[in-house]
């Protein structure tokens, strides 16, 4: 049965700034009426210019946050954000293939907008623990670079990359979420987004591309959006159809908001995550 509150668990890094990481991910989960919690990987520093610190925290108290959630509270969707190290992804990986939750969403996080590292996990390493996190995931969400460096082939334009997500779909059967966000037709007026399925059928939704800086955090916000519908029981092309134009008002709103020094050109500010509720 489909509960009337879907309990979502992001399993993320903590952004200081409140606009990427649990913070967006807890103030999208409620926006969408779920109940959120979470199990923090690690702390960073950051604001609206740029990361400043990034301290992962010990793989024990990470198990202990997921151990005592699932030992207490039915989970009906996790989302997996910044993992940070080889080991956290390992230990994450395992509780997923103990516990098997209904649905999993995996935003396969490795660097910032700002462009600042968010994991040290080498190519080699970092390929075994990726491929373990897929095969445990429902859904993959990478942006053009992390499914460029998912599957070592060329995701520059939009065709490559639906090819090569049809790979990696394939390959570790999993349903992918390609963002369309990094497309280098930067001018273009629309930016697309779809659901590529196990057996290569593509689901495109295409969206107005919005001219704003208030663009951090978005892929946080999309995956906790999508984790959260499909956790009320939605298929995947019906989330994102609520959600890609969702997310587009909070980008909209996100200059409002005032948060951080806009007239510095390193700005990066928060999307309004709670939009649809002041409006
Ligand atoms: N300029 C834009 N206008 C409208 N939607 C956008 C824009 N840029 C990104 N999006 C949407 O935001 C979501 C995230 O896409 P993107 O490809 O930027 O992922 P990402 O790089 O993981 O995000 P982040 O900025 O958090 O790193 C997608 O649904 C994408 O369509
Ligand atoms: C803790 C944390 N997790 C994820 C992101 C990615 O978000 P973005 O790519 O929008 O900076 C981030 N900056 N910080």
């Amino acid at each position: 049965m489909t509960p009337a509150v879907p309990r979502v668990l992001s399993i993320a890094g903590s952004d200081s700034g409140g606009g990427a990481g649990v913070q967006a991910d807890l103030k999208t989960i409620a926006a969408w009426g779920g109940y959120g919690m979470t199990a923090i990987t690690a702390i960073t520093a950051q604001n609206t210019q740029g990361v400043r610190a990034v301290h992962p925290l010990p793989v024990d108290v990470v198990r202990a946050q997921l151990d005592s959630i699932a030992a207490d509270i039915a989970m009906d969707a996790v989302k997996i954000g910044m993992l940070g190290t080889v080991e956290l992804m390992g230990a994450v990986a395992g509780w997923l293939e103990k516990t098997r939750p209904a649905v999993v969403v995996l935003d396969p996080v490795m660097v910032a907008s700002s462009g600042d590292a968010l994991t040290a996990v080498g190519d080699d390493d970092g390929r075994a623990a990726w491929s373990r996190l897929l095969r445990a995931a429902h859904l993959v969400t990478p942006n053009l670079p992390e499914l460029a460096r998912l599957t070592g082939r060329d995701a520059t334009d939009w065709d490559a990359a639906l090819d090569a997500a049809r790979g990696l779909a394939a390959e570790h059967d999993v349903t992918v979420l390609l963002k369309g966000g990094h497309l280098d037709e930067a001018a273009a007026a629309e930016v697309p987004d779809a659901v590529v399925r196990v057996d290569g059928a593509v689901h495109e939704v295409r969206g107005p591309r919005v001219a704003t800086r208030a663009s951090h955090g978005t892929g946080c916000t999309l995956s906790s959006a999508l984790a959260t519908l499909a956790g009320a029981g939605l298929s995947w092309e019906d989330a994102l159809a609520r959600a890609k134009p969702w997310l587009a008002d909070a980008m909209r709103a996100g200059e409002a908001l005032a948060v951080g020094d806009a007239s510095r050109p390193t700005w990066h500010g928060p999307v309004d995550h709670g939009h649809a509720q002041r409006s």
